[in-house]
């Protein structure tokens, strides 16, 4: 019997809210050709020259509006996903079922912990089978593939590569829907319903739709089917995509102009949940949570909720542990 180990994969984050940390992080972040594609020399001009000089100073500013005692956010989350991971783990008896222990290490795509330390303490435990779960629920080739490069780029240099499973997305997994879908309703008893539900998803460019990538639809989907089991009807909800970076055209409609449309047209009251997030960060904490409530405030709307993400409840542990158990062998 193989020994398996679980490595949970998220985007990554500063290890500071300082402008330096956050250089650094925006440096391998943005120099990711997942990310941004455009000629090397081109970009390197730009991201050299213009971005890295005046970004980081606003981007750590917002950082530390969101920063904890833990550090930030989605780091904090993703090591108490770890933890209560690897303890349903223990306590349901996995290891015995399937021989032996079974490790549950975290990494990140850009920033610390990496792929590389992520992978490197599996191997130190000796496992021969890695199951990887990014905790990215629409696949999408900025986020979901650029973890895949990482883990080809780490045993390039190795002589010994386990086995991998690789989940690709789970954007229609009942126990993720179902878990959407609870976290409105529990919301919603606790704070009232709002006239409106919004969706928004972190954006991806228009050109990786046209091209293929699924995470548009994906996202659609989700939608759809949450709404389903909510019985909520075309007049109670909309999709938006938010967090838009640079020049060209993303997917539409964009968070901003839906959320100012709405307060224009006399939409009171709004309940915002982002689905694409498995733990709350910067694009959530701040840009949803704060500036795109200002938005919809400032444009006549009277009260706008922030629905948080799944991060360590227990639904999204158990649904993080039916994803792992239905790809360990026996
Ligand atoms: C949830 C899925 C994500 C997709 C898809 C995604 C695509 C994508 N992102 C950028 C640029 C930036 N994103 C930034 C932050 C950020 N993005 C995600 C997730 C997705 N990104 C998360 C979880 C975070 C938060 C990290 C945190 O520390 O809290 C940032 C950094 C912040 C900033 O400078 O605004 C950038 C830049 C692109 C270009 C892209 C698709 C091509
Ligand atoms: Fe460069
Ligand atoms: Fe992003």
């Amino acid at each position: 019997m193989k020994k398996q180990g679980v490595l949970l994969c998220n985007l990554g984050t500063p290890d500071e809210p300082t402008t330096q940390s956050v250089r650094r992080y925006l440096g391998e972040f943005l120099h990711d050709k997942r990310v941004v594609s455009i000629s090397r020399w081109i970009w390197c001009l730009i991201l050299h020259g213009i971005i890295l000089r005046t970004r980081p100073q606003k981007v750590a500013k917002l950082y530390r509006q969101i920063w904890t005692k833990e550090g930030s956010p989605l780091l904090a989350i993703t090591q108490k996903q770890r933890k209560k991971l690897q303890n349903e783990i223990n306590d349901r008896f996995i290891d015995q079922r399937y021989g032996k222990h079974v490790p549950v290490e975290i990494a990140m795509a850009y920033g610390n912990p990496s792929i590389a330390d992520g992978l490197q303490a599996l191997k130190n435990q000796g496992c021969e089978r890695v199951i990887v779960l990014p905790l990215y629920p629409q696949y999408s080739s900025a986020t979901t593939a650029s973890i895949f490069d990482r883990i080809a780029k780490y045993y390039k240099n190795e002589f010994f590569v386990p086995e991998i499973s690789y989940v690709g997305d789970y954007h229609s997994h009942p126990h993720y829907i179902h878990s959407l879908a609870q976290s409105v309703r529990k919301f919603r008893e606790r704070h009232g319903e709002s006239e409106k539900l919004l969706f928004s998803y972190h954006g991806v460019p228009q050109r990786f739709s046209d091209n293929g990538d699924p995470y548009e639809k994906q996202c659609r989907n989700t939608t759809a089917l949450v709404v389903k089991e909510l019985g909520l009807s075309e007049d109670d909800y909309a999709i938006s995509f938010q967090s838009r970076f640079g020049k060209e055209e993303w997917v539409k409609p964009y968070t901003d102009e839906l959320l100012t449309e709405w307060a224009k047209e006399g939409v009171e009251s709004v309940q915002v949940i982002s689905p694409a997030f498995s733990a709350d960060c910067l694009e959530t904490l701040e840009e949803l949570a704060v500036e795109n409530r200002d938005t919809f405030l400032e444009n006549g709307g009277s009260e706008y909720q922030y629905i948080p993400a799944l991060n360590d409840d227990k639904a999204h542990i158990e649904l993080m542990l039916q994803l792992i158990e239905q790809r360990l062998l026996n």
